[in-house]
């Protein structure tokens, strides 16, 4: 599907979408456990993947019409899959289930789509291997197709922390259910790090415990998954509020927009909030009730480190083309190891819409001055995010601005052009 967007202004209301990361580790911690539902869970083509694994390992999943899930776990080890798992687009389902498949007694096939076969596995193969699995790359490069034959007995380990953080999820996850429990130490410094408090939170909603230590992390054996109540909520997705809440600063006619289902959680998304209004923006947010509220204003560029939070770049370079001044986003390479290079792929779609970019190896600088948004013809690069962000720049291009192959907003938002409609803009989809 190609998506022509016009310029347009947005005002209205927005629901955000359940978070993806929540949503994963839930299903995955009821599959651990004896079952348990999920209330107000994302389903998209990442989290299907993760569902998707939940039943070859002998669980079962199953959505009813008010989007709760109900899950049946496999309690503790999965069972031998009776066929290879598939996780699509979705490294967060790689990484997770390539660890879980570990403990199962026998050997799981695990392969994804083009990009998710290109992404970076090696870590974790080796310290699965190093905690008593085979793990391999069929190709020998660290990427998948990937070959796991558990049981995995757990132990201590090193792993590189600058790569993914979805690799300490994976061990943490797996760990609780080891005989020996998983002690983690980290060799470089950790990325993404928001990601594994998330993790940390969601094994003790579940009941499992895990902690920080002074070299990494570890997770004691020999644990049980289950949920208080039987029940799990998903909070709202702030990476998938940060499209909303763009627009609205870029946007926005006079009485701005709203976005609900916007509470505070582990996300170190949430920091897009503050980004927006360093960047100028008018922008209310009522934790309590969990809504924000965003005007737009004259945006002015400004230095943001994505450290912590990688899949905001997108979001962020596009905000950066339309503010006056420089916007330079820091520590950036691990956004390279995405469904794409987000790097580069913001710089070569932004450079098709007249817009000026210097990259370096972990930055990547948007010169708004110096450019003139126009509009044009962009490739979503097969990602969600570039999607998405291309999509923002679209509102205030200085014409029509298509994006090909935009189907993949399915992978985290798939109502992503329903509510661009929903708020006002005028945009036109074609097959
Ligand atoms: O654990 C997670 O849910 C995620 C971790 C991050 O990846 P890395 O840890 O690979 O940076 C993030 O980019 C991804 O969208 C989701
Ligand atoms: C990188 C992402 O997800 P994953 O690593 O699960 O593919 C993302 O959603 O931006």
């Amino acid at each position: 599907m190609n998506v022509t967007i016009s310029p347009s202004s947005v005002a209205g209301t927005a629901r955000a979408p359940p978070s993806k990361s929540y949503t994963h580790r839930a299903i995955l911690a009821a599959g651990y456990a004896d079952g348990a539902t999920v209330r107000d869970a994302l389903w998209s083509a990442d989290t299907r993947a993760t569902a998707r694994a939940i039943g070859l390992f002998g669980g079962d999943v199953d959505r009813g019409d008010d989007g709760r899930l109900e899950i049946d776990g496999f309690d503790g080890r999965p069972d031998v899959p009776a066929d290879v798992i598939d996780c699509a687009n979705s490294g967060t389902t790689m990484r997770l289930v390539t660890a879980a498949a570990a403990l199962a007694d026998g050997t799981t096939v695990l392969t994804g789509d083009e990009s998710l076969r290109s992404r970076p596995q090696g870590p974790l193969l080796e310290a699965l291997s190093d905690l008593g699995a085979a793990a391999d790359s069929t190709r020998g490069n660290g990427q998948a197709p990937l070959v796991v034959t558990g049981p995995l007995s757990g132990g201590e380990v090193s792993i590189p922390g600058d790569v993914s953080s979805q690799y300490i999820t994976a061990l943490l996850m797996a760990g609780a259910v080891t005989d020996e429990g998983i002690v983690i130490d980290l060799e470089t410094e950790l990325k993404s790090a928001p990601y594994v408090d998330i993790t940390l939170e969601v094994l003790d909603d579940f009941g499992v415990d895990a902690r920080h230590t002074e070299d990494g992390f570890a997770v004691d054996g020999g644990q049980s998954y289950a949920p208080a109540g039987g029940e799990y909520a998903v909070p709202g997705d702030f990476s998938s509020i940060s499209y909303p809440l763009a627009a609205g600063a870029i946007a926005a006619d006079g009485e701005g927009i709203r976005i609900e289902g916007a509470h505070p959680s582990a996300q170190g998304d949430t920091a897009i909030v503050e980004i927006v209004e360093r960047m100028g923006a008018d922008v209310d947010w009522d934790r309590e009730s969990g809504t924000i509220d965003v005007a737009a204003a004259p945006l002015a560029g400004i230095e943001v480190d994505v450290e912590d939070t990688p899949d905001l770049l997108p979001t962020i370079a596009t905000l950066g083309a339309v503010a006056d001044g420089d916007t330079k986003i820091t520590n950036a390479e691990h956004v390279r190891y995405k469904e794409t290079d987000r790097v580069s792929a913001m710089a070569e779609e932004l450079g098709k819409l007249g817009v000026e970019t210097t990259e370096e190896r972990d930055s990547l600088t948007v010169h708004g001055s110096d450019s003139r948004l126009e509009g044009g013809t962009v490739s979503g690069c097969d990602d969600h995010r570039i999607i998405m962000a291309l999509a923002l720049a679209g509102l205030a291009a200085d014409g029509e601005t298509t994006i090909e192959g935009a189907d993949h907003v399915d992978v985290s938002f798939p109502g992503f052009f329903d509510l661009l409609e929903e708020l006002g803009v005028a945009l036109e989809r074609r097959a």
